[in-house]
């Protein structure tokens, strides 16, 4: 791993004693003997976001896998801070039931978290109707498009109001008017205290909503820092975009 210049900022110190998640994975694969992530250590601190980047095959969503322990096996420990320590998960390909309706995944959600009724139907409302989803509360899912089920996805995990988002890559699918409105709420959810681990290869956005990277390749980490950490490391100037040191960091 590429050491990390600069020396303990205030930003640090705040960081290292409000932390929502702490992972340290020795390795996790898919088969026992065969890693494919090794000495993954990643910690999100209250209101901070963490961007989880690398090229593809790097490892980032065996990482994700292994924290939420959906590996075959894993060597190391995940913990989860903060007052609640519940995470919510946002995964890439949407997961839903068949046979309930979009309102019956938030009753069920609702249920499960104990979120108390009128506070649930009250945030219920306001997310389905800033993600313009008001006019299929009663529609099945898998009748919905790739972006409308991953609203589904999103709306369930800002229900949770968790410490810990891990959110993989969202950006994707989304319109961008969705994509905005998701990257207000995320911020509003960092003011509340919230962490958000983020895994995407839209980097230009990244580079603007991250307060720091773990960049994974072939299985490890290979940098780590804030952005203009991540260019020093990079031996790039200030002007070097996040792709610019990705590519450089990669080679
Ligand atoms: N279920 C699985 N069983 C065995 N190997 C897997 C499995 N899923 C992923 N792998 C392997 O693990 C390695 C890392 O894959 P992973 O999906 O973690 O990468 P990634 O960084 O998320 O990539 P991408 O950016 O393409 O999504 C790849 O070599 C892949 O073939």
């Amino acid at each position: 791993m590429f050491p990390v210049h600069n020396s303990c900022s205030l930003w640090e110190v705040v960081r290292l004693t409000r932390e929502v998640l702490q992972v340290q994975l020795e390795e996790a694969g898919y088969e026992l003997g065969k890693p494919i992530v090794h000495n993954i250590d990643i910690t999100v601190a209250e209101g901070e976001m963490v961007g989880l980047i690398g090229p593809n095959g790097a490892g980032k969503s065996t990482t994700i896998k292994a924290i939420l322990d959906l590996v075959d096996y894993k060597k190391g420990k995940v913990h989860i801070g903060g007052a609640k320590q519940r995470y919510a998960y946002v995964p890439e390909q949407p997961i839903y039931y068949n046979y309930l309706t979009l309102w019956e995944h938030l009753e069920l959600a609702a249920a499960a978290f104990e979120i108390e009724q009128q506070q649930f139907k009250q945030k219920a409302e306001q997310l389905l109707t800033l993600f313009k989803l008001e006019s299929k509360v009663h529609h099945y899912p898998g009748q919905f498009s790739k972006g409308m089920q991953q609203k589904l996805m999103l709306i369930i995990a800002f229900l949770l109001e968790p410490d810990v988002y891990i959110v993989d890559e969202p950006f994707v699918g989304l319109d961008p008017r969705a994509t905005i409105d998701l990257l207000a709420l995320l911020t509003m959810e960092q003011q509340r205290g919230a962490g958000v681990l983020l895994c995407t290869h839209v980097l230009d956005t990244a580079e603007k909503i991250c307060n720091r990277f773990v960049l994974l390749h072939t299985g490890t980490i290979v940098a780590e820092g804030t952005f203009s950490q991540i260019q020093h490391l990079a031996e790039m100037d200030e002007q070097a975009t996040l792709l610019q040191c990705f590519d450089r960091l990669t080679e």
